[in-house]
């Protein structure tokens, strides 16, 4: 677990301290892939350079499992950060050497001289990350999602517990974004580690997160499990990232003059596989008009929302049956 008790941050900027993170607890659990979520200048990356203490924190506690990070010295910290891989938003590759020496580099960093060592390692990461071919190379003869694959091998060399995420595919195009995305998740499956990413988009968090925490002007406005916070977001800033995942929708359904009470039902995992509004609505004797919908997953979790008008004499008990069967239901003005 990634815990931060009452830490805040501020930098100095001319003289003069400004927040940048207001005083805020969060917990990380370990082996999930953890999101954070915010607009340019939130705090994002101030947050997660605090989890290896890239930055200080001005105020409270930063552990990672029984170790308390804000307590160690230099020395120890530099042990701490090996438990820690990083990826950037621009790869930061070393132009002038080779796909295999940059993978190489965190092993040279940490100590290693055995040449035929390091050299079954980087072969191992390259073929983890789909670059076998590529070891001979040099960055600039890469594509921007081959890099990024050479950044997420030379982060795992040491066998890291954490991997930190910043704006990782914010450069790359929607479909090497997807493979990217695909390849952490494998990583995070199959070497059960914690991954914490940030990012300003809502479908980088509804792919492969299984938590989000939202970040808006320093603070934390809202934090829980994805599908919670997707399906079911409180406050402004969620509601507009959500939005702008799903423009579409949120147009249809304030289509006017739409006769019957209007309600968005969420339909979570094995509830979206069965016919349950169709058979209530026969049991009923209720008519519903659909305005919007859509069918899709969060990470693993199949979801469908409608939005619909309902229409009948026995709608209170209508609902209460489909709320009865598993069906999220929030009436909407
Ligand atoms: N080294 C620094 N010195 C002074 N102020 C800083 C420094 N780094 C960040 N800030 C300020 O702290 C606030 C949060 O910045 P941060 O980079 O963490 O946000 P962000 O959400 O990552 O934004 P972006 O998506 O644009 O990178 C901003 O107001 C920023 O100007």
């Amino acid at each position: 677990m990634i815990r931060f008790l009452d830490v805040h941050k501020s930098y100095r900027v001319d003289g003069r301290e400004v927040p940048a993170l207001q005083p805020f607890n969060l917990d990380i659990p370990d082996g999930e892939v953890f999101g954070i979520i915010g607009h340019s200048g939130a705090g994002k990356s101030t947050l997660i350079r605090l989890v290896n203490l890239l930055e200080r924190p001005s105020g409270g506690r930063i552990l990672i499992g029984d170790t308390e990070m804000t307590a160690l010295d230099e020395a120890a910290l530099r042990a701490q950060r090996r438990r820690i891989g990083m990826i950037f938003q621009h790869f930061n590759l070393l132009a002038s050497q080779t796909v295999a020496d940059n993978v190489a580099f965190p092993l040279r960093l940490a100590g290693e001289r055995d040449a035929a060592k390091i050299r079954r390692r980087v072969d191992e990461l390259l073929a983890r990350v789909g670059l076998g071919e590529h070891a001979s190379k040099y960055p600039s003869q890469l594509s921007g999602g081959q890099k990024q694959r050479v950044g997420i091998a030379r982060a795992l060399a040491n066998r890291p517990e954490i991997l930190l995420c910043d704006e990782a595919t914010s450069a790359l195009d929607p479909q090497t974004t997807a493979s990217v995305l695909d390849l952490l998740a494998s990583i995070n499956r199959e070497l059960k580690l914690t991954i914490v990413l940030i990012t300003h988009e809502m479908d980088v968090v509804r792919r492969i997160c299984d938590r989000v925490a939202v970040l808006d002007a320093g603070r934390i406005v809202e934090s829980g499990t994805v599908a919670d916070v997707f399906l079911h977001p409180r406050h402004a800033t969620t509601k507009r990232f959500v939005e702008e995942a799903l423009p579409e929708e949120a147009a249809t359904a304030q289509a006017p003059g739409v006769a019957g009470r209007v309600l968005r039902l969420t339909f979570r995992g094995d509830a979206t596989l069965q016919p349950v509004l169709s058979r209530v609505m026969r049991e009923h004797g209720m008519d519903f008009n659909l305005l919007a919908g859509r069918i899709d997953r969060i990470k693993e979790l199949p979801y469908g929302q409608l939005t619909l008008a309902l229409q009948g004499a026995h709608t209170d008990a209508a609902l209460a049956a489909l709320r009865e069967a598993g069906i999220e239901i929030e009436e909407l003005p």
